[in-house]
């Protein structure tokens, strides 16, 4: 019987799967993206919005129905449904999102969290707004603080991952190339194509999360995870510098070889 040409009936002829790390490596270097991911803005009310119970934060000003954070841009508007009362309805809005549009395997690198590197070392002073700070992400490297700030509107679709904290699909990993630290994240199980990209951004008491899930999940996870999470803004510490104070390190990757 002919086989047709078909990959799929010749197992020797399929395109090997690339080691996850040289994946990563590859992309890192090569400064881009990779295929099968793009950018959608959630905009619908098909689970796109989340309801959070939160008490009135300083940042806050207006009454009724017309709260409002001063500082914060990122769907962080509310109504008060009572005003002897300390709690609020929130409706957040995730905005834009990364969503999968080819499967993904497990163990698979899907996306470098691409930004500016910054250390404690450095001295410069570094000053955000609220949606600034929220594209600050803090970790460790050997055993020194650093933070990828991806405030800057770069294209690049790591930064728009969003928070899942009961049942992500990724989790973020620290890869060295060069010497210097990259974040990127790697899929924790299978994702199905048409499926947000998701992560943990840490233990903070992020306000979107305080809708309620009937049916908690075990999340799965890996060796090697970076001990990192996203700078914690509460609609009460919007405002708060980054403690960040350091130079950019902009040099340390490479050219696409
Ligand atoms: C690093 S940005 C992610 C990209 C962002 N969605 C955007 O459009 O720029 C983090 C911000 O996304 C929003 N976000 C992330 N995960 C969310 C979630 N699960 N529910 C609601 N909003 C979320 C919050 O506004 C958060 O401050």
């Amino acid at each position: 019987m002919a086989d047709g040409g078909s990959n799929l009936k010749n197992p020797s002829r399929r395109k090997p799967r690339l080691n996850p790390q040289h994946d990563a490596e590859k992309h890192i270097q090569c400064k881009t993206d990779k295929a099968g991911l793009r950018e959608v803005f959630v905009s619908s009310y098909k689970g796109q919005f989340s309801i959070s119970i939160y008490s009135i934060p300083a940042c806050i000003s207006g009454v009724q129905s017309e709260l409002q954070c001063s500082g914060c841009t990122t769907g962080l508007v509310g109504t008060s449904l009572s005003l002897t009362s300390l709690f609020v309805f929130f409706f957040f809005l995730k905005g834009r999102g990364v969503f999968a549009s080819v499967p993904f395997s497990k163990g698979d690198f899907v996306l470098e969290y691409k930004g500016k590197l910054l250390s404690l070392d450095n001295s410069a002073t570094n000053t955000y707004n609220s949606t600034e700070a929220t594209f600050l992400f803090d970790f460790q490297w050997k055993g020194k603080y650093f933070c990828i700030d991806a405030s800057l509107e770069d294209q690049s679709l790591g930064r728009l991952v969003n928070d899942e904290h009961i049942i992500p699909n990724c989790k973020m990993r620290t890869i060295a190339v060069n010497g210097m630290p990259h974040l990127c994240l790697f899929a924790i199980r299978d994702i199905m194509a048409g499926e947000e990209v998701t992560y943990n951004y840490g233990d903070s008491d992020w306000p979107w999360r305080k809708q309620v899930h009937s049916c908690p999940v075990t999340t799965p996870s890996l060796d090697e995870d970076v001990d990192s999470s996203h700078q914690s803004l509460l609609p009460s510490e919007c405002v708060e510098p980054s403690p960040y104070n350091g130079n950019t390190v902009s040099d340390f990757a490479s050219k696409c070889m």
